[in-house]
């Protein structure tokens, strides 16, 4: 199926299992992959059909400055079925990194996959 994606997205989030964590906010780095048939969009010019690329980065920022999680498995969770649930994407591929938080690595972070990438799809 086609995909959206999101690169690069940057938010301040409170994350960690740390005391020292829980009274900053540390930035996290996002990269998204969303399914979604595009060719409504195409044929319609209308934005209404498409996976809204700037309403699911706003969704996502506001999502992690709200909530407030030790484990970025928690937070990678969460926010992907949150994402499900308000878009409609039938599969997403998510990553998420703490940069600079493990002196050795340039970043540390998690990737998942959730859904069904064919689901619909009857190209
Ligand atoms: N798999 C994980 N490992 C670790 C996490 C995490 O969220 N998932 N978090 C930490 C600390 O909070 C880290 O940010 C500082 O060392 C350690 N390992």
């Amino acid at each position: 199926m086609d995909r959206v994606f999101i690169r690069g997205l940057k938010v301040d989030a409170v994350i960690g299992v740390y005391d020292w964590e829980k009274q900053v906010r540390q930035p996290l780095v996002f990269d998204l992959e969303m399914a979604w048939d595009i060719r409504l969009a195409a044929a319609t010019d209308d934005l209404m059909h498409a996976l809204n690329y700037q309403a699911v980065t706003e969704f996502i920022e506001r999502f992690v400055r709200e909530q407030h999680f030790q484990l970025l498995e928690s937070l990678l969770e969460r926010l992907a079925e949150a994402l499900r649930k308000e878009f409609g994407m039938p599969w997403l591929g998510i990553q998420v990194e703490k940069p600079a938080v493990v002196p050795q690595a340039r970043a540390v972070g998690l990737y998942i996959e959730r859904g069904d990438e064919l689901a619909g799809d009857n190209r």
